[in-house]
């Protein structure tokens, strides 16, 4: 399968999910071992998402020396997983768990080490299983955008697309 980021004309309807945590209250841990946001995750990013107003979600990320790529500045590896743990994450508002499908990342200004990059998110439509999600970073002024991103996450039932890996062995801690 491949494909672009084209957000549907007309989308589903959305709404808030009831249990979805309240603005400013962070989303729980996908799993302690998640490489985006798990506590135990060795050399993880330790991302905490939190729900916005409406279908928004915000993060941060403090840019460590162990993410460098060019000297000095953040891996775009490092940066694009960032961005999928947010946009990844962001789904949950509307209580929908997902896996990444489609993840588009533009880097726009290079992101020194030792600084904090904030991220903004937001589902912008669901079609089917399918769901848009859009985000952009920057470095604590708004208007300075340093990176943005556009995803398609694609709806899953939890146990039937990571139950014949998810034994309790792999979630242990290593
Ligand atoms: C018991 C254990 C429980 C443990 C629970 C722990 C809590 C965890 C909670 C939450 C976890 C989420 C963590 C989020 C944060 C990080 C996100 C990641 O990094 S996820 C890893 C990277 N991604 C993958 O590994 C996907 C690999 N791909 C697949 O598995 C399949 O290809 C999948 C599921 C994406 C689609 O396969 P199909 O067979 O189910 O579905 P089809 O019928 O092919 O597609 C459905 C619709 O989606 C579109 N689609 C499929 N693939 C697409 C793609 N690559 N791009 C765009 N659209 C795609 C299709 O065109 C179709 O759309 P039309 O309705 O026909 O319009």
């Amino acid at each position: 399968m491949s494909t672009s980021f084209s957000i549907p004309d007309v989308s589903d309807p959305m709404s808030r999910h009831p249990k979805a945590p309240a603005p400013g209250e962070p989303f729980r841990l996908h799993h302690n071992l998640c490489h985006g946001c798990g506590d135990d995750a060795p050399g993880g990013l330790h991302v905490t998402v939190y729900a916005g107003e409406g279908f928004a979600t915000t993060a941060e990320m403090t840019v460590e020396k162990w993410m460098m790529g060019g000297p000095g500045v953040i891996h775009g590896g490092v940066l694009t997983a960032a961005f999928d743990e947010v946009l990844g994450t962001t789904p949950l508002i509307i209580g929908t768990p997902v896996v990444t499908g489609h993840l588009q990342v533009d880097f726009r200004k290079p992101i020194p080490i030792g600084t904090t990059l904030h991220f903004n998110a937001e589902v912008v439509a669901k079609e089917r299983r399918k769901v848009f999600v859009r985000a952009t970073a920057h470095l604590g002024d708004p208007t300075e955008i340093v990176a943005s991103a556009s995803a398609i996450f694609i709806e899953i039932d939890l146990k039937e697309h990571f139950g014949k890996y998810a034994d309790s062995a792999s979630l242990s801690r290593p």
